[in-house]
């Protein structure tokens, strides 16, 4: 399976949303990454055929999207950020429902259902209604219905927006068990879902794509730019106009910064001490702000 996004642009007015975006996708999962407004909804959205771009093509195995015509949704599944639930409905009702809309075939939609709910780890929750459901338990039946029509590309808008630890956890152990032949797009501001979940993170910024790589590449793009080092207050100034500041521990008479920038930390006599990056300090790197802002 191979996607490929030609040069899609979306303009909203006078706002490009997302600006001349080219990639080529094949079985895996991708964590897209951006801030808030890069772009990451709009692109998805067109990539799941609820919204048309500007300008730019969709191809899968070669063929357009607008040739493809229905086999293309067919092929999608997509879970959006705001996913409009039937409150009262309960679980397997709302799957019912979903696969009616879908054209799920009547034949498999039973077993289909109860495969999914099982996969979700929902089927002893299929009977109660969804207002009843954690944040955790609602995404969970999200994917659920996402999966229906058994897709071969699943686009997650922000997927673990507003879920506890554990449910993350849950949802990560979800998707990591999603087979093998899916292009999956999952979507967060929040760098630590993605960073054990994704084989490849595509980087977003003000609609463009600047980085797209395996978790190790795009976290040796800053190695030798991470530092720890311990200060005194007076030279917090200097060192917040040269770096982008990860963390900061504040002792009775010293600060402990961890510190990303393009240069070594030289600071009178203070010491510093390389660190092992992260998926945290990349985004810094790139964004100048912090990953869970
Ligand atoms: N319907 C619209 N009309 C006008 N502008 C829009 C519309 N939808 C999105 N935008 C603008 O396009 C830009 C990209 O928005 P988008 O929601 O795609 O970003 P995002 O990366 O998904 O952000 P978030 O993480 O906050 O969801 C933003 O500046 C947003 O205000």
């Amino acid at each position: 399976m191979e996607l490929i996004i030609n040069n899609i642009s979306k303009k909203f007015k006078d706002k490009i949303a997302v600006d001349k975006f080219n990639i080529t996708l094949h079985s895996g999962i991708y964590g897209l990454l951006g801030p808030n407004g890069s772009g990451k909804t709009t692109l998805m959205r067109i990539i799941a055929d609820v919204s048309n771009s500007s300008s730019g093509d969709i191809l899968v195995n070669g063929e357009s999207k607008n040739k493809l015509g229905s086999n293309y949704r067919d092929l999608i599944g997509y879970l959006p950020q705001d996913i409009g639930f039937y409150r009262n409905f309960t679980a397997e009702k709302f799957l019912y429902y979903v696969a009616t809309l879908k054209g799920v075939d009547k034949e498999i939609e039973k077993n289909k259902i109860n495969d999914l709910l099982k996969f979700v780890n929902l089927e002893e929750y299929r009977n109660k209604k969804i207002r009843k459901f954690s944040g955790g338990m609602k995404q969970r039946l999200g994917i659920a219905q996402a999966l229906l029509n058994d897709p071969k590309i699943l686009i997650l808008d922000e997927p673990t927006a507003g879920l506890d630890p554990n449910e993350r956890i849950r949802f990560k152990n979800l998707i990591a068990n999603l087979s093998k032949d899916k292009i999956v797009i999952l979507s967060t501001h929040i760098v630590s879902d993605i960073e054990f979940i994704a084989n490849e993170i595509i980087v977003m910024k003000e609609g463009k794509l600047i980085e797209k790589s395996s978790l190790s590449d795009i976290i040796n793009k800053v190695r030798g730019k991470v530092h720890t080092l311990r200060i005194s207050e007076n030279d917090l100034e200097d060192i917040q106009n040269e770096f982008k500041i990860s963390s900061m521990i504040r002792t009775n008479n010293e600060i402990c910064v961890r510190v990303v920038g393009d240069n070594k930390p030289n600071i009178r006599e203070v010491k510093y001490i390389e660190e092992e990056p992260n998926l945290e300090d990349v985004f810094l790197y790139y964004f100048n702000e912090s990953a869970n802002n």
